[in-house]
């Protein structure tokens, strides 16, 4: 089996790796894949730094021997469908998870295809709301994750950057100083 992690990692942060750490844990996957997105389907490209640049972010960010940060969303037509994506991987692999938060479970019948990629792939959900309403609410079928909810997101972390507040801890050291410059000269 194996597990993706899609996501825009604009830049990525502790909250990321922190349960892409624990999903590994958990499901011991053959492969996880994480999947920069150079064209995020639902959200506005204000503030979002080359597709390059998250892309070797991440490879330092998640190191280690389990997962591989993929460029194959830069290589597909945009916008980067998280279905397009899944029929690529179908081609090589039968068990598919899709790492995803409480957040998208709750609007996830909003995505494209979404039927379709139920049948592709399962969900593995990981908690983002301390009053668990994402799951509470939905009538679909997944794997709840139990993992503690980090409270940070890439949008703040550039908040911190644009009033000159430090984000030492908040992403990765191997990459802090590079992120601040960056971000100072986009925002
Ligand atoms: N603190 C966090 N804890 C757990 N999951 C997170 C956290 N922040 C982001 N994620 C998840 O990681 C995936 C990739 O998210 P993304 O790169 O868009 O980060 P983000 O922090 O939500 O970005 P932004 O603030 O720019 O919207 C998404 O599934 C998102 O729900
Ligand atoms: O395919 C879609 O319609 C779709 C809609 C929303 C989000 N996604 C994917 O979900 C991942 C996380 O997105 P987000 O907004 O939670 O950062 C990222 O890989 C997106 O491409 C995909």
């Amino acid at each position: 089996m194996i597990i993706l992690f899609g996501g825009s990692f604009n830049p990525p942060h502790v909250g990321h790796r922190i349960v892409a750490e624990s999903a590994y844990d958990e499901m011991k996957p053959e492969e996880f894949f994480i999947l920069p997105t150079p064209n995020p389907p639902h959200k506005s490209a204000t503030q979002l730094v080359s597709f390059d640049k998250r892309y070797h972010w991440c490879k330092r960010v998640f190191w280690g021997s389990y997962f591989t940060v993929s460029d194959i969303e830069a290589k597909l037509p945009v916008p980067s469908y998280t279905f397009q994506t899944l029929q690529f991987f179908s081609n090589y692999y039968s068990d598919i998870w899709l790492l995803i938060g409480e957040d998208s479970l709750r609007d996830f019948k909003k995505w494209y295809k979404w039927e379709e990629i139920l049948n592709l792939a399962r969900l593995l959900v990981y908690p983002r709301f301390f009053d668990e309403s994402g799951f509470k609410s939905s009538k679909l079928e997944f794997v709840r994750l139990y993992c503690p909810i980090i409270d940070i997101s890439s949008s703040y972390v550039r908040d911190r950057i644009e009033k000159g507040k430090t984000v030492k801890g908040y992403v990765d050291d191997s990459i802090v100083e590079d992120v601040v410059a960056t971000y100072k000269n986009v925002i």
